[in-house]
Order: structure tokens, then C-alpha cells, then sequence
């Protein structure tokens, strides 16, 4: 413990292992001032540690501490036109609504104010950890990265390739991209903060041309450890179509990516829904993550994932808010429906297919495929989607050794959405916030021991209103 470590007292919630939470009331987090937990003690040890001379002490009364949100898979600019356009299904949305919108940040000042705002609403709704996607353009997202280092929240970025079957106005040369990635890179590296990451991010594959899937599988493996790398992946049936047409050499859409370089231990890909057998298992195999998206599945009418079989088949999942294909950028939202969407599966409506090599064949058999339960969702939401973006070491639970990265939670804020009852248990009260609650709930936003839900940050998306 060193001089100036701070004791955190309240009720911990947080997550060991699927389905396993773990509660500690009146429990306390000590915290070290590099940010890192230095233990985690139940109630009987609080009063000896409090009596420690050196130690600061926090005393959060009846609030809530619980790990901060990871968002495996969100789209920075597509915040400036979320909650609209949501009739279309993939390909027409990207056309009619994505591109056009994405083209903008060309304007690095147009880029400037829509990021601030978005990346003030992320934060300030629990979101500790995002992995975002910018547009194809350098100096905007050059700017992206600047804000999430400023406003000190945990972000991988990743400049997006587009260089075929792209809109004139939104298409790059395959030179430029490897070039403009490169540099981008060597912008976010440069930077030397540990909270902030480039990713590698061909937008998908009918967007990729091979020669530059490759070029980028192989700036990924350039780096040690290798850059991490993040895509779409079996979304949409018509998507899937367009590239089995595009790439008969491949065995699937899966293989594409595989064959370029593009999988392993630091991937992830996003939605995942139609991956057959074969798909799943090259996936878990290569170490690959993937990121649920429900709001946007359903939104974009793309489908339902069978998330138990992942899970039982041994792959990573994590969730992710997916705007703006999704319109909430609140990581509960997205946590609520991951169990909506594996209830619709549990129900035998969700993506089986006629996936008969599979050893979990046998869709509708609702013994088989239970849905999640609150506590799981939230391991995804947490500790999964930590393991999905090779940062399960640094957080998304409080284990010592790893980050403070928390939420304070305060049921009882004026104005809560969620009413406490007399006799609730923490869990209930708990549970009641994750299906209920929002960010008037989430009081503060701890990034590796520091508070980011400030004034500043306040003002940043007061300044959206004006
Ligand atoms: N949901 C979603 N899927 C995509 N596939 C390619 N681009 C996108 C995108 O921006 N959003
Ligand atoms: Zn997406």
C-alpha cells in the first residue's frame, strides 16, 4: 500500500466468471495512486484499514461500485446521426444514411465538435472502454483519438479502409490507406498513453480489397505485440452473399479474413450471427472475439445471435452498442438486449440455421439453449468484452493488479429512474439498476483511478445544446 492510496467504501458488485458474481457489502477497493487495486476486502477489514494513517479514505454510503462498461464495437462519426434512419436493412443503410454521414468528416473541424459530443456521451453513460471505429479520413481521426486522450477515457481506434465498392465520396487508394494507417499508428503509439490504442479496421470485405487486406494483416504482425485488428463479420444474409461472390478461392466469409492475415489472439469481429460450424470453430481457434451487437441486429433487421453457442463452444463474446446500426450508445441498453435476443433464440427464433455438423445442433430445444441471465450479460458487458479486446489483464473486474475502472452507482440520485424498496437485497437493487437505470444513475466514472465524469466533461455535451 503505498502513502497515498485511497480505501473506496460501498457495496462491490462485480463479475469472476460467467454467471458468477461476486458481493461484497460495505466491502472497500483500495486503489493506488498510479490507479492500479492494490486489494479488495470485505466489511470486517474496512474499520482496520480506515485506522491506517496513510490511507484517504472514500466512504461511498449506500452506492454501488460496479466495473466500468466495455464497448467491444462502436462507430464515433455514426453519432451524429443516431436514432434516425432506422427502417433499412445493412446494405441500403450504409448507402442511404452511413456514407453520406461518414463523408463529412473530411472537415476536421465538423469532426472536432460531432466528436467531443460523442465521445462525452459514451463516457458519461459508463463506457470506460470503447473500441471505436472513425471514417477513412487521417487528420479526423488523428482528432478522435486526441479527445479520448483528453477526456482520459480507454480507447482503441481504428481509422477505417475503404478503397472498393465504396461511393466516390467516401473511397481512398489502396497506397493511401496503407500509408494514412500507418501514419495513424504511429500517431496513436506516439502518444506513449497507455489508455489509448490504434486497431487495424477494414471497414468489412466487400469494402477491403485483398491487396490491402493484406497489407494490413501485415502491419498488424509488424508490431509486438501485433496491433489489434476489428471488422464486421456475417451480419447481414445479402452481405454474405456479395462475398461469396467476391471470393470463391475462400472457404467462408471467416476464411477471407483468415486468409489475409487478419485473425488472431488480438482480433475481434463484430455480430457474427450467421458464422457457420466451421466458421465458429476457425474463430475460437485463432483466438478471435467476438462482439455481440444486439440493438443494431435487431434494428438493421440483421438477426438474432445464438449467443449460448458461442459460449458454449468456447469462443470470446463481448457487447458491443454498435451505433449507430444501434441507437443507444448505453452499454445497459446493449446488455439488455443480448438476453432479449437469446430469449428470442431460447424460443427457437433466433439465427439456428441448418448448422447440422455442429455437436450443439438442435435449435429449439429451449433445455439446450437457455438464455442469459442478468449476471451473464453483465460478465459480457464487463469482463468479457475486456478478454475480447486483449485487455482482460487491465480490466472489467476488480481483481488487484488490474485498473480501476468503475462506476459509482447511486440508486437513490434525485430523479432516478429506479425505485428502491424496502427489504431490496443489493442484488435487487443491483438488477433494478440494469434494467431500469441510466446515466442519471452513474455518479462517477472512474478510468484507472481517476473520476472522468467531470464539470468539463459536463460542459462538453452542454455545448452540443447550444
Ligand atoms: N452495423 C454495421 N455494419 C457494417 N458493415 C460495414 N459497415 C458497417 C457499419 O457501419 N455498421
Ligand atoms: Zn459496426
Amino acid at each position: 500500500m503505498d502513502s497515498q492510496s485511497t480505501l473506496y467504501i460501498g457495496t462491490i458488485i462485480h463479475s469472476l466468471a460467467l454467471g458468477k458474481l461476486e458481493v461484497l457489502e460495505k466491502g472497500a477497493i483500495v486503489v493506488g495512486t498510479n490507479g492500479v487495486i492494490e486489494k479488495v476486502v470485505e466489511a470486517a477489514q474496512v474499520a482496520t484499514l480506515k485506522k491506517s494513517s496513510s490511507i484517504n479514505v472514500v466512504d461511498l454510503g449506500h452506492r454501488l461500485i460496479i466495473p466500468g462498461f466495455v464497448d467491444g464495437h462502436v462507430h464515433a462519426p455514426q453519432y451524429s446521426f443516431v436514432g434516425t434512419g432506422m427502417e433499412l436493412p445493412l446494405l441500403d443503410w450504409l448507402n442511404k444514411y452511413t456514407f453520406p454521414s461518414e463523408a463529412k468528416f473530411k472537415d476536421p473541424v465538423y469532426a472536432r465538435s460531432q466528436y467531443r459530443t460523442a465521445v462525452a456521451r459514451f463516457l458519461t453513460n459508463g463506457t470506460t472502454t470503447a473500441s471505436y471505429f472513425a471514417t477513412i479520413h487521417l487528420e479526423s481521426t488523428k482528432i478522435l483519438a486526441d479527445i479520448v486522450h483528453e477526456v482520459g477515457q480507454r480507447g482503441i481506434i481504428g481509422k477505417v479502409n475503404m478503397d472498393r465498392n465504396s461511393p466516390d465520396f467516401l473511397v481512398e487508394t489502396t497506397s493511401q490507406s496503407i500509408k494514412d494507417t500507418k501514419e495513424f499508428v504511429a500517431h496513436v503509439l506516439g502518444k506513449r498513453d497507455p489508455l489509448v490504442q490504434p486497431v487495424i479496421t477494414p471497414r468489412f470485405v466487400p469494402s477491403t480489397s485483398s491487396k490491402l487486406m493484406t497489407s494490413l494483416g501485415e502491419i498488424s504482425a509488424s508490431h509486438d505485440p501485433k496491433i489489434r485488428v476489428q471488422s464486421h463479420l456475417s451480419e447481414n444474409k445479402n452481405e454474405i452473399k456479395w462475398v461469396g461472390e467476391m471470393h470463391p478461392e475462400c472457404g467462408s466469409y471467416a476464411d477471407v479474413y483468415n486468409q489475409h492475415g487478419l485473425l488472431h489472439e488480438r482480433s475481434y469481429m463484430a455480430h457474427c450471427i450467421w458464422c457457420s460450424y466451421g466458421e465458429r470453430e476457425l474463430l475460437r481457434d485463432k483466438g478471435v472475439g467476438i462482439i455481440h451487437c444486439p440493438n443494431s441486429n435487431f434494428s438493421l433487421s440483421s438477426g438474432a445471435l445464438n449467443v449460448r453457442r458461442m459460449l458454449d463452444e468456447g469462443l470470446k463474446v463481448g457487447l458491443g452498442s454498435d451505433v449507430a446500426g444501434g441507437f443507444s450508445p448505453s452499454m445497459l441498453d446493449a446488455l439488455r438486449q443480448s438476453i432479449t435476443a437469446s430469449k428470442m433464440v431460447s424460443i427457437g427464433q433466433g439465427s439456428d440455421g441448418d448448422d447440422l455438423e455442429s455437436p450443439t445442433a438442435g435449435i429449439g430445444s429451449i433445455k439446450q439453449y437457455e438464455a442469459l441471465s442478468y449476471a451473464e450479460a453483465f460478465h459480457l458487458a464487463t469482463v468479457g468484452g475486456a478478454e475480447c479486446l486483449s485487455l482482460g489483464d487491465t480490466v472489467g473486474n476488480f481483481l488487484p493488479g488490474k485498473d480501476f475502472d468503475a462506476l459509482i452507482i447511486d440508486p437513490k440520485v434525485e430523479g432516478s429512474p429506479v425505485d428502491v424498496f424496502e427489504g431490496d437485497s443489493s442484488l435487487d437493487i443491483f438488477q433494478r439498476f440494469l434494467f431500469l437505470g441510466d446515466d442519471r444513475n452513474i455518479e462517477q466514472v472512474f478510468v484507472a483511478g481517476k473520476n472522468r465524469k467531470t464539470q468539463k466533461l459536463r460542459d462538453m455535451l452542454a455545448a452540443s445544446l447550444k
